[in-house]
């Protein structure tokens, strides 16, 4: 395996019964980076990542995680948040965390240690001592993601991490990766929420129905569509209608359609040229969110 790569994957395939769960994915994640593997329902994300984990053997493929020929010889290495959550619930909150960092080869004083130090600069430290029964379903999955994270593993693998949490620990959430990318750590993670795959995601791939359907960096994948345009005639939308695009179409206040391929400027010229003006113009790009849902809604249809 390259240096540069914490984990490749190339042909991973995967089937339960009848039911081909990965078809054939190919996976390459640099070193240091954070890296998010996003899909709808049932694409095969946590089959992926389970056969990346070593959990789960693939039926085809390779992947050399962390320069090992099997997960399991680097797992003291990786930390992991698997998509079923659940700690001891008679565990205390600092006592779950040195658990799980000692399931990976860290000392217990040290676990007990760290978590306190860990919970504290969440903004957990009252949790630090109440058992994980006594606190809410968000706050036990922060206290078991921290958990995850003791050891100082290389390689970080989340399971739908943001799911079940609220916007404010979503926040800390985001927070807490972008610090384990920093300390040096590789960051994988999977997603059906594309807000935070924009915001966090150096690269990313996305998976439906089993296959990769795009590989890339954000920006990337945002220019797979067309950015879009709302422009208000300064004449109202009465007959500017003639002057626009074929695809515009007419809102409150003005029209919304894709930026013709020749730019924005002949359009704006055909405007003012007929007396009908500009009084509004704004250009935004796709979201990551608008190109998931058309790649998924392609690769449903067949195309
Ligand atoms: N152990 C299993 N036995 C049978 N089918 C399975 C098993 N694990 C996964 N599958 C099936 O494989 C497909 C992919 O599942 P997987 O959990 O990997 O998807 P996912 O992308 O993680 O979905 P979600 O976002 O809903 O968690 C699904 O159709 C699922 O029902």
């Amino acid at each position: 395996m390259p240096d540069d790569f914490a984990l490749t994957a190339t042909g991973l395939q995967k089937s339960f019964g009848r039911k081909q769960a990965v078809n054939g994915v190919d996976l390459a994640v640099p070193r240091g980076c954070i890296y998010g593997v996003l899909g709808p329902n049932g694409a095969g994300k946590t089959t992926t990542l389970r056969m990346l984990l070593g959990i789960i053997e693939p039926d085809e493929g390779e992947r050399v995680v962390l320069g090992a020929r099997h997960p399991r010889d680097v797992s003291d290495r990786i930390g992991y948040l698997p998509e079923e959550r659940g700690l001891y619930p008679s565990m205390k909150a600092r006592e779950a965390i040195a658990f799980m960092g000692a399931l990976r080869g860290l000392d217990w004083a040290e676990g007990r240690r760290r978590g306190m130090e860990m919970l504290e600069e969440a903004g957990l430290g009252v949790a630090a001592g109440e058992k994980i029964r006594s606190l809410s379903k968000g706050m036990a999955q922060l206290v078991q993601l921290l958990g995850s994270m003791v050891h100082r593993p290389d390689l970080l693998v989340l399971d739908e991490p943001f799911s079940g949490l609220d916007p404010v620990n979503q926040e800390k959430l985001e927070q807490l990766i972008l610090a384990e990318r920093d300390r040096g750590a590789t960051i994988l993670f999977s997603t059906h929420v594309m807000a935070h795959a924009q915001r966090l995601c150096e690269r990313l791939t996305i998976i439906a129905g089993g296959k990769r359907r795009f590989e890339g960096t954000v920006d990337e994948a945002r220019a797979l569509l067309p950015m879009r345009a709302h422009l208000v005639p300064r004449s109202g939308n009465g007959g500017a209608r003639a002057l626009l695009p074929a695809d515009a179409v007419a809102d409150r206040d003005g029209f919304d359609f894709r930026v013709p391929d020749e730019g924005i400027e002949p359009v704006l010229a055909r405007l003012i040229e007929s007396g009908h003006g500009v009084a509004g113009l704004s250009i935004e790009r796709p979201s990551l969110h608008e190109v998931f849902v058309k790649l998924v809604r392609d690769a449903e249809s067949g195309a």
